[in-house]
């Protein structure tokens, strides 16, 4: 089966033991290529720990997953996979230039015209040291970097976290664009709901380690059909993450 053909993910039962206990059980979910996944849960649910077990950082502790087919072996990412978080690590003193030509030494698919295309319709200039950057500019540095791999999954972990709202907006806009162009699969994990709304049509919500919610998001409001107050994405994420907080108040 080629690349394309597999799922970008397909956990089952999967876990992860942490000393202080579960960070994540029986999470049994598929994502299916090219949606925009939303994962949300809240703070200590287990997502950056689904992530990390998605790029092999992490190790499960039960259960099995799957990166487009392959059982992640901790050397290092899948090739179709780029992972971008909160902390983007690029080096301050590289310029923009220097950080895409370290991008193009360090990925063997690299894209060295599409990874400039993104820098110049940002209009970040290729001089500037990365150091020197506004937090929305190093963004769309980090982005570049990213995609230039030519990824068929995009993982996000609050990776606008630091940005003002006008800016999070355009990033988030041109991401999603360039995304559902190339056809990639995105992996989105934000506390923010409203900004979800219309991007994601996917749905993963986690809380206290497991899955309390998958889907895509079209099918899950048709589930909820004639429920008030359920007939978009972020109240229905609300809902249930209030439901999680009042089951464990009682
Ligand atoms: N290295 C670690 N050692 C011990 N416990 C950990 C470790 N990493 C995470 N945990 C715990 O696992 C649980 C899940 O953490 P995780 O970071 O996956 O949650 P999250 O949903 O990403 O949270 P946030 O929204 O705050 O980023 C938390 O209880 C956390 O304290």
């Amino acid at each position: 089966m080629g690349l394309r053909e597999h799922p970008p993910v397909v956990a089952e039962n999967l876990g992860k033991k942490y000393s202080r206990g579960w960070a994540l059980r029986d999470c049994t979910l598929q994502i299916p290529a090219g949606r925009i996944v939303a994962l949300v849960g809240p703070n200590g649910a287990g997502k950056s720990t689904l992530m990390g077990m998605i790029t092999g950082l992490l190790r499960p502790t039960s259960g099995r997953i799957t990166v487009f087919g392959d059982v992640p072996n901790g050397r290092g990412m899948h090739a179709a996979v780029a992972f971008l978080t909160q902390a983007k690590p690029l080096y301050p003193q590289f310029t923009v230039a220097e950080t895409l030509r370290y991008g193009e030494s360090s990925n063997p698919g690299w894209d060295q015209a599409y990874a400039e295309e993104l820098v110049r319709k940002a209009q970040v200039p290729f001089a500037a040291k990365v150091g020197t950057l506004s937090g929305g500019q190093r963004t769309r540095v980090a982005l570049a970097l990213a995609l230039g791999k030519r990824p068929r999954l995009l993982m996000l972990d609050e990776p606008l976290a630091d940005l003002d709202p006008l800016a999070r907006e355009t990033v988030l806009r041109t991401l999603v664009e360039e995304c559902r162009t190339q056809g990639i699969t995105v992996l989105l994990s934000s506390h923010v709901l409203a900004e979800l709304e219309g991007v994601c049509d996917h749905l993963v919500l986690l809380t206290d380690g497991r899955v309390r919610l998958v889907g895509d998001v079209d099918e899950l409001l048709r589930a909820h059909a004639g429920q008030p107050g359920l007939e978009r994405l972020s109240q229905l994420a609300l809902s249930y993450l209030r439901q999680a907080e009042e089951g464990r108040a009682a």
